[in-house]
């Protein structure tokens, strides 16, 4: 059998991919095969989603006409040997943090590679994407690659020189909202909201003003001072933010995140 699909790892970034792709019926389980070294997650994968499974990536990758590699960046080394030679027929996507098509090409040479840094809201099918294209790549390919992507998300081509950048600020962005919406949470229940109110409102919060900062095209500045009443509680809660460094925090993240992005290529 022929599977269009072969995803090598399938953890958490290769779940959430294969999630939102299944949900949007961009491939039946059928069409879909991924390899794991692991006897038990291979079940997970076979119980949850009905795809196929293998224990052997030139397998899975030979079975394939997208090969998605999800593995970390520090077990490329074994995949990459285990991808030389494999079907040369199929188009290669990497998610790989930090890892540059230079490294991707070296190690499975004469391949179109895909360089993608996507974040885990593909699940949702509210993903943001970025890709940068190998030198083999075809501009149909490219095209294939972009509509790919676009079915979980949203969806942006830049040159390579900024995918660090990209994996710095969206695809760890998740993480940084998910702590805020924690603290959110606990400052509500700190001034005597009970808990499941409280995670309701600070969900909604941060989706709406996504929304209406992307709407209405809408600076952060403009929104903010929106909010900002004369001497009422916006401001009085953000002089609190800005005496804690909070901005200045957020952009140390990023910048961390973007030289640990650099270490891992
Ligand atoms: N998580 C995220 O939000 C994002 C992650 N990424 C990138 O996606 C990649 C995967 O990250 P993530 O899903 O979080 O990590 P995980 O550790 O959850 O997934 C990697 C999976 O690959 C498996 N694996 C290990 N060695 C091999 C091998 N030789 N062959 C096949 N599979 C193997 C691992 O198995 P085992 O569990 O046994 O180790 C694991 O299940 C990383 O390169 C990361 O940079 C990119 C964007 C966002
Ligand atoms: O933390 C990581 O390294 C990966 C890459 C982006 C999100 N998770």
């Amino acid at each position: 059998m022929t599977y269009r699909l072969g995803v090598i790892g399938g953890g958490r970034m290769g779940s959430a991919l294969v999630a939102g792709l299944l949900a949007e019926k961009i491939y039946t389980p059928a069409e879909i095969i991924i390899s794991h070294p692991r006897p038990e997650r291979r079940q997970f994968w076979a119980d949850t989603y009905g795809v196929g499974v293998s224990g052997d990536n030139p397998t899975a990758a030979a079975a394939s006409q997208v090969v998605l590699v999800a593995v970390k960046p520090q077990q490329f080394a074994q995949v990459g040997l285990d991808l030389q030679g494999s079907n040369p027929g199929a188009v290669y996507i990497s998610v790989l943090a930090g890892t540059t098509l230079a490294t991707l090409e070296t190690a499975v040479p004469g391949r179109p590679w895909v360089r993608a840094m996507p974040n885990t809201p593909v699940q949702v099918r509210s993903g943001m994407t970025a890709l940068a294209w190998g030198g083999q790549v075809s501009e149909p390919q490219q095209q294939w690659a972009v509509q790919l992507f676009k079915a979980v998300g949203q969806v942006v081509c830049v040159p390579e020189t900024y995918l660090n950048g990209v994996t710095a600020l969206a695809g760890s962005g998740p993480g940084y909202v998910a702590l805020l919406v924690e603290a959110l949470i606990d400052g509500g229940v700190l001034v005597g909201l009970p808990r499941a109110l409280a995670t309701q409102l600070a969900l909604q919060t941060i989706l709406g003003t996504a929304q209406l900062l992307q709407q209405q095209s809408l600076s952060p500045a403009e929104l903010k001072a929106q909010v900002m009443s004369p001497g009422g509680t916006t401001s009085a809660g953000l002089l609190c933010l800005e005496r804690q460094g909070v901005r200045g925090a957020l952009m140390q993240a990023v910048q961390s995140a973007y030289q640990r992005a650099q270490t891992l290529g």
